[in-house]
């Protein structure tokens, strides 16, 4: 699949996520959440920014022609690191889209090199992420080349503190929270797209251990508590109802009084809707 195609998918799954609302914590268009630095045109200035990079990505996967596909990782992750400056540039010095960066880079790289041989499955190319993505957490968790000194990131910390391999675990296991999980359900769903994607949004959050919930809540505590909501939420009938749409409104409430947020979870929400329009089922 070309580049260009892949790249504007990625760009438009960027778009449509940050459009859902009520979102709980998340920035939308209603309001900003958790995030009292960012609102909904800085998302929009930072997926503009964000193309070439998609692009650049998709190229990559392309034109790939090695045979250890670690080395096509290396590249793409050299492509993320420089789009995180185009997306500060782009936002402020904002951090809008940092996990996505870095899932979506890869999901895109990933999809481009899988279509050089075949028509696109997502089975397939979560098989290639597997295979590129092999010891990344080892590789980037490990004690000897880790400096301790400098600041650590919530993930760096939640490793060390609990083992919890946040968003590398998730990408080297060839994101099966989305592509066994969150893509299956998605699927499943009825009704206005901004329905789907709330309910889908809210089946993520209770299968994920988003190290931005976890940071923000300072304890894995949260992670029950989150899983109580959702239960609630779809005992209530998900988005469809408006007791669901109710409930959705107060637990954005009580997210914004607790300074919690969903990261995490919105990334791969957008990874959700980017296979999801590849294969035409949103
Ligand atoms: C791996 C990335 C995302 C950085 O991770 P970092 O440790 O900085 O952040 P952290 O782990 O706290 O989370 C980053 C983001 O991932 C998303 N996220 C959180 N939890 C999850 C989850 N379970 N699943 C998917 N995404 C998640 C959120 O958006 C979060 O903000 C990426 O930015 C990167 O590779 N940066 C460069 C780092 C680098 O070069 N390392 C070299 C080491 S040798
Ligand atoms: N609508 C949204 N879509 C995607 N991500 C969102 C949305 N609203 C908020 N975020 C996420 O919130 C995160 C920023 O939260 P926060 O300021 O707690 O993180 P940070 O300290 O900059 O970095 P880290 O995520 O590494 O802890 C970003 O990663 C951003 O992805």
């Amino acid at each position: 699949m070309a580049a260009q195609k892949l790249a504007q998918t990625a760009q438009t799954a960027l778009l449509y996520e940050v459009i859902v609302w009520p979102k709980p914590g998340l920035v939308d268009p209603v309001d900003s959440g958790s995030h009292q630095d960012m609102d909904i045109f800085t998302f929009m200035n930072s997926a503009v920014s964000l193309l070439p990079y998609f692009q650049a990505a998709g190229q990559a996967g392309q034109t790939f022609a090695g045979t250890d596909l670690w080395e096509l990782f290396q590249q793409l992750r050299q492509l993320g690191q420089d789009a995180e400056q185009t997306m500060f540039l782009a936002t402020n010095q904002v951090n809008t889209h940092k996990g996505a960066i870095f899932s979506l880079g890869i999901a895109v790289g990933a999809t481009a090199y899988y279509c050089q041989q075949h028509d696109f499955s997502v089975l397939g190319v979560q098989q290639v992420v597997r295979n590129m993505l092999k010891g990344l957490t080892k590789h980037d968790f490990n004690e000897q080349t880790t400096d301790f000194s400098q600041t650590l990131t919530a993930g760096q910390k939640q490793y060390r503190q609990y083992g919890m391999t946040g968003v590398r675990g998730e990408a080297e296991a060839g994101f099966p929270s989305v592509v066994q999980g969150s893509l299956p359900f998605l699927r499943r769903q009825t009704g206005y797209r901004q329905q789907r994607l709330l309910n889908t949004l809210m089946f993520l959050a209770a299968q994920t251990a988003d190290s931005n919930l976890i940071k923000r809540a300072q304890s894995v505590a949260v992670l029950p508590w989150i899983k109580q909501q959702v239960e609630h939420f779809f005992a209530l009938g998900g988005a469809r109802s408006s007791a669901g749409q109710d409930f959705l409104t107060d637990l954005n409430q009580s997210f914004i009084q607790r300074n919690l947020s969903l990261g995490g979870c919105a990334d791969l929400l957008i990874l959700t809707i980017y296979f999801a329009l590849l294969e035409g089922s949103l």
